[in-house]
């Protein structure tokens, strides 16, 4: 995968020492290098002579028969006929690198862990990004929950928040689980269709579970079309608990919000780059990470005193519940980033295995009924996937001491030495530990009540906060909730299923029915199915995480150019570009040699315009040049880059003889351009007519109002898009 701008690893390195920590010196232990000096030898060691030929019965005028002899050759094909292991059973899809963990502020108020309590201490992480639904090979930007699973490589042994994107899930108890996903998955007749809830059985199983409500809400918002991995919160959903050094106990849920704000795609740009570039989101993270724009999310907890267990008018062990933030607020008390790609995808990122049961001592768990389910399901899952010598690997191993007196298994690595296996034995050894030398003590909780398959009666209420997210999105945000349930909804065969997902609409609110109705083709309700309470809470929409400061490190950037381009634009646009941390993408009506006007200077692009696609980029600068310009506007397919970057509110930034051609290509009155060497800003279309020397500078800082054309360019990048032009309903004139 190509990286852009010169690699900052060596730089990095010298200021911040070698990353991850202690991880990186335990993983390098199993690490190999390939070199030339190298020679290819059997997994047994024996080197090889050929690589080419099966050894056979040959002579010059006759190829005989191969001889099954050959263990050269039947060891390749051995290996390669077992190479695949069971893929996950959800969250198949993903993409991993490794980072690190900060504290920046003691939460020993109400934990003793150490990771949450030394702000010394620099923990090694590993995070896992992943769709759910979709198989190994599926797309990376089908509208899906996303997984969020960090590994933190602790003193105290490994653990591990298995978290995703959205911080409610389906159902509330976690024997529901295989029917949610079996819901989801491919329906079973034909297995179809891959990677998408849009069918019948999904829907199905929504309808039929009112808890379901709150979180398809979430699914359908924008939430569930992330632009990256990068730009997405986690959390943790269940609900934990912290015990601090007085045996004080507290209910905790853990949430990330990301450094660079929380964005997502457009659904058709989702849609389109499914098939145009499905690994998107995986290139997106890889390209950052060696181009040295680590990601970074703030670490928060929410905390509720157990003496407060039973204060809200929800369950806080439900977990299609919310803890709204106003009233019960997120402190942030680190940050963790991502800085480090994996060497090989296999070992680490598919091998690696995830336990929500996998807590720390000063970490517990709660009685949540979908958080119990899942201590129990993904240590069994790994036996299958991965067998029961799982947590030897070299990605899952911890970093702190291991022994105890589990032994054997197949593919057992790890050789102790010693006379005895059991505990107690006649020499002491291997005791279990007290709490001083950091043993788990579980807290000692009361617990009474009946045996009987039921939840309590505050898991019964199903629509409240389903209103409560509906009520807290901004406009565009709710059309985009419309528009997806419209999709979904459509794709739908079964009148039964759309018909009753419409009735169930109007348990949330009746305008949000009738509209959906009327799309979809269910029958309008007539009145709501019980009334809109009308709160909103802070924390659930995605326009209060712009990011901490506006930037354009790490967009990708297109600059179009065909023979006779402006250079002295062209080059000033690559500089700022550049200086920004964005990454510049020249795209040319060819991938050979371009020449500038004039002959000032040449450049050969990263990609041509077939090649690549408007949707893979997130904004769009046409440097000026008549003869460029010329050539660009007879090129549908450079018509088709501006109108598609319009469509999906992206900026696009054009000077001298490029104005007229953006200009035409939109053709909407309602946007107007820059006349003279004044800087135009209008919907997003950042133009400047006459271009003086110096009046393409680099815009040092991003701020709203700066007077220079990069300033105004890159502050509408920053934007991530330019909503404006949804709210006054341009974007629809536009054919993309
Ligand atoms: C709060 C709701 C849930 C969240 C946030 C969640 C999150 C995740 C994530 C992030 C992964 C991917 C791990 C990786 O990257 O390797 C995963 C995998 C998995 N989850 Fe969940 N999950 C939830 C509910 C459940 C439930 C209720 C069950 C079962 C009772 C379950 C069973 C599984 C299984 C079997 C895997 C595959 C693990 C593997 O093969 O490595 N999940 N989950």
């Amino acid at each position: 995968m190509a990286s852009y701008l010169p690699s900052m690893e060596k730089v990095q390195h010298a200021v911040l020492g070698p990353r991850g920590g202690d991880k990186v010196a335990d993983l390098q232990k199993e690490t190999k290098e390939m070199s030339d000096k190298a020679r290819l030898t059997t997994d047994y060691g024996v080197k090889q002579t050929s690589a080419d030929d099966w050894l056979k019965i040959v002579n010059n005028d006759k190829t005989g028969p191969m001889l099954l002899e050959d263990p050269f050759a039947r060891e390749r094909i051995h290996r390669f006929d077992h190479e695949r292991i069971p893929e996950r059973v959800v969250h198949a899809r993903g993409s991993g690198a490794f980072g690190k963990f900060k504290l920046f502020e003691s939460a020993e108020d109400v934990t003793f862990a150490p990771i949450l309590t030394d702000t010394s201490r620099e923990t090694p992480i590993f995070i896992r990004f992943s769709t759910v639904l979709g198989s190994r090979g599926s797309a990376d930007t089908v509208r899906d929950v996303r997984g969020f699973a960090i590994k933190f490589y602790t003193q105290e042994g490994n653990w591990d928040i298995v978290a995703n994107n959205i911080p409610v899930f389906f159902i509330q108890d976690a024997i529901k689980f295989p029917d949610v996903i079996h819901a989801g998955k491919p329906e079973p007749h034909n297995e179809v269709p891959q990677a998408q809830t849009a069918h019948n059985n999904f829907w199905d199983f929504q309808y039929n579970h009112t808890e379901a409500t709150h979180m398809f809400m979430w699914a359908m918002s924008d939430r569930g079309i992330p632009r990256s991995y990068r730009m997405m919160q986690g959390f943790g959903v269940n609900t934990f608990t912290l015990i601090n050094a007085k045996g004080e106990r507290h209910f905790v849920k853990f949430i990330f919000t990301p450094e660079l704000g929380v964005h997502s795609l457009i659904w058709d740009e989702a849609l389109k780059l499914a098939g145009q570039d499905p690994d998107f989101h995986r290139k997106d993270l890889w390209e950052a990470i060696e181009n040295g724009v680590f990601p970074k999310w703030k670490f928060g907890i929410q905390v509720i005193p157990e003496a407060d267990e039973h204060k809200f008018d929800f369950d806080i062990l439900d977990a299609t519940k919310i803890w709204p933030e106003d009233l019960v607020p997120v402190r942030y008390i680190g940050e963790f980033e991502l800085n480090r790609n994996p060497d090989e995808f296999f070992p680490q990122t598919e091998q690696v295995a995830f336990c929500t049961s996998h807590i720390v001592p000063g970490i517990g768990f709660s009685d949540d009924p979908l958080l119990q389910g899942r201590n129990f399901s993904y240590f069994d899952t790994q036996l299958s996937r991965l067998g029961i010598n799982w947590q030897e690997l070299p990605i899952n191993r911890p970093v702190c001491p291991v022994m105890n007196f589990n032994r054997d298994g197949a593919m057992r690595h790890t050789i102790t030495k010693g006379t005895v296996n059991y505990w107690p034995n006649r020499f002491e050894k291997v005791k279990p530990a007290t709490h001083e030398e950091g043993g788990y003590v579980e807290y000692a909780e009361k617990v009474a009540g009946i045996k009987a398959r039921a939840r309590s009666a505050k898991f019964k209420e199903h629509f409240a906060q389903a209103q409560l997210f509906w009520n807290s999105m901004s406009a565009v945000e709710k059309n985009h909730i419309i528009n997806a349930l419209g999709f979904e909804l459509d794709h739908c065969e079964d009148p039964v299923v759309y018909e009753r997902m419409v009735t169930r609409l109007a348990d949330i609110d009746l305008g949000l029915a009738q509209t959906v109705a009327e799309m979809v083709g269910g029958e309008p309700p007539k009145e709501a199915s019980r009334p809109n309470h009308g709160r909103k809470a802070p924390g659930l929409s995605q326009t209060e995480f712009p990011g901490s400061k506006p930037t354009i490190a790490s967009r990708r950037i297109a600059i179009l150019v065909a023979d006779g381009y402006d250079q002295v634009a062209y080059s000033a646009a690559y500089a700022a570009i550049s200086a920004g941390l964005a990454i510049p993408l020249v795209i040319g009506t060819k991938r050979s040699k371009i020449v500038a006007a004039g002959g000032a200077g040449s450049t050969t692009p990263h990609h041509h315009l077939e090649g690549f696609r408007s949707t893979m980029v997130d904004a769009i600068f046409i440097p000026g040049g008549v003869d460029s310009i010329r050539a660009l506007s007879k090129n549908g397919r450079a018509l088709h880059w501006i109108r598609e970057a319009f469509g999906h509110l992206k900026a696009i930034g054009a000077t001298g003889e490029a104005v007229d051609f953006v200009n035409k290509a939109i053709g909407l009155p309602a946007v107007s351009v820059s006349e003279s060497a004044e800087v135009q800003d209008s919907y997003g279309v950042v133009t400047m007519r006459e271009t003086k020397p110096g009046s393409l500078s680099e815009a040092v800082d991003i701020v709203k109002g700066g007077a220079g054309f990069m300033e105004k360019f890159f502050h509408n990048i920053a934007q991530h898009r330019c909503w404006a032009r949804e709210l006054d309903g341009l974007h629809s004139q536009v054919a993309y």
